[in-house]
């Protein structure tokens, strides 16, 4: 089938007139990653991240160990983010215009259509207007040490000060994660640590049987 635009529609997915949301979490685990590889894979999607959403440094106050306090809602426009999905929810079509990116619409309904937004970040189960939006959610883990240097490599605006990761950042996403420890029958956790390719397709494969459990549903 050809799509409006002159490019063919990728069988692996299924039209269906589906707005799906999956989410992704855990610093440095490979959501982005994940997350990019996707939306290039499945027509119609576009990526909310949550880091884009983190208040200025002036704004983010200091624990009692002096550590700002990055992983914590609080430190992130959490309302503002919520307004950027709802409006991909009201006319996701006129939202990835928006964004830059061409829409795929497949023949022969304008009605007919997958759209799929990837919601990406590593607080994101706790914030419950956004997690009850969700069709799907993956967890991507890694071990301590992993996360651990991995993070070490990485430079974040302002940067991690000497200590961060096992004084704040490890502590705060055991706690983070313990706040949301009895929604996780409905996630699917993702080893971080398997190759880059391996967790892509295999995500792809859940997504597309995904899609097609919404299409039905609709
Ligand atoms: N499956 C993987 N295997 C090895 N390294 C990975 C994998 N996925 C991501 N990385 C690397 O880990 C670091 C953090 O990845 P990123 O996608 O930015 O994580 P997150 O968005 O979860 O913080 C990057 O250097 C990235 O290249
Ligand atoms: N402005 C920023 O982007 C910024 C600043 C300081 C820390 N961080 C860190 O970003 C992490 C979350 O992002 P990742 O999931 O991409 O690692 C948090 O653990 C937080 O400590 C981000």
């Amino acid at each position: 089938m050809r799509e409006r635009g002159g490019r063919r529609r990728d069988p692996r997915w299924p039209p269906a007139r589906v707005s799906g949301e999956l989410n992704f979490r855990m610093t440095n685990g490979g959501k982005t990653t994940l997350a990019s590889s996707l939306q290039e894979q499945i027509p119609n999607s576009c990526i909310i991240a949550q880091d884009s959403y983190f208040k200025d440094d002036s704004e983010v106050p200091m624990d009692s160990n002096g550590f700002k306090q990055y992983d914590i809602l609080e430190a992130l426009h959490m309302q503002m983010m919520m307004r950027d999905v709802d409006s991909w929810r009201r006319d996701p079509e006129s939202f990835l215009r928006q964004q830059g990116l061409e829409t795929q619409l497949i023949e022969p309904s304008v009605d007919n259509q997958v759209f799929v937004l990837i919601v990406e970040g590593f607080l994101i189960f706790n914030y419950r207007p956004l997690d009850e939006l969700f069709d799907k959610k993956y967890f991507m883990e890694i071990p301590y040490d992993a996360c651990k240097r991995r993070r070490s490599l990485r430079v974040y605006t302002p940067p991690d000060p000497p200590g961060y990761f096992d004084g704040y950042v490890w502590p705060m996403y055991l706690k983070n994660r313990e706040e949301i420890e009895s929604d996780t029958s409905e996630f699917v956790f993702l080893d971080g640590l398997k190759p880059k390719e391996e967790l892509l397709a295999a995500v792809c494969k859940d997504l597309c049987q995904e899609i097609q459990r919404l299409r039905e549903k609709n």
